[in-house]
């Protein structure tokens, strides 16, 4: 008989097995990174805090009330404000990814580059998915005034990348944010592959087309 799992099951499951998916493939390391999740009701689920990825257990999610109060689960990520601030900022989030991966985090700690959008669209797979990428300034992990911060600029934005931290990404599915984050992390590897080159972006013509699609 198949056993028909509730959707907080579902996607407790999925948060466990995008981090592990994550991790194995080195988009972040040790115990950074964060991962939340929206359930249909609005309560949410989230890593706890100083857990690795790759071995995230289902059942010591945190859990919150649509409001933000933490109700159940492991201590949670210090990035709670921040995940839930996304979500106040993006009404069609299910999901938010944060993480530190490499190549993400360098273009983060490069001066002079365009704040208000990072990365040139370099491929149509990363106009499509990921689309504008705003520089939010610097604060400590877990600071308040973070949240604050990655609010304004997630009013125009589903994707932003903290200076000298790392990206933070919302998608209407926890695989939507996923893939996302992952584009990104892929385009800022060959943004550093090419710096010295003379390279060859989408216009914005054939950027806004992709982004209507
Ligand atoms: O960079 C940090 O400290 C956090 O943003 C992070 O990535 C991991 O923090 P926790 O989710 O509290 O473990
Ligand atoms: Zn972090």
């Amino acid at each position: 008989m198949t056993a028909i799992l509730s959707e907080e099951t579902r996607l407790r499951d999925e948060i466990a097995g995008v981090g592990r998916s994550l991790f194995d493939r080195l988009f972040t390391f040790g115990s950074t990174g964060n991962i939340s999740a929206r359930l249909s009701s609005g309560e949410m689920l989230m890593t706890p805090t100083n857990a690795s990825l790759g071995a995230l257990d289902p059942g010591r999610l945190s859990k919150f009330s649509a409001e933000g109060v933490h109700l159940s689960g492991d201590k949670p990520t210090k990035e709670a404000f921040l995940h839930q601030c996304m979500y106040c900022e993006r009404q069609d989030a299910g999901a938010v990814v944060h993480l530190h991966s490499t190549h993400a985090v360098a273009v983060s700690i490069i001066e002079g580059l365009d704040e208000a959008d990072l990365l040139p669209p370099l491929t149509a797979y990363y106009a499509m998915r990921v689309g504008r990428l705003p520089l939010v300034p610097y604060y400590p992990p877990g600071d308040a005034a973070l949240a604050g911060a990655v609010a304004e600029k997630a009013r125009d934005s589903h994707a932003v990348l903290l200076a000298n931290h790392g990206p933070v990404v919302a998608g209407a599915t926890l695989r939507e944010a996923q893939y996302a984050t992952e584009e990104l992390e892929e385009t800022a590897k060959l943004f550093l592959m090419l710096r010295g080159e003379r390279i060859r972006p989408l216009t914005a013509e054939q950027r806004d087309a992709l982004a209507r699609k």
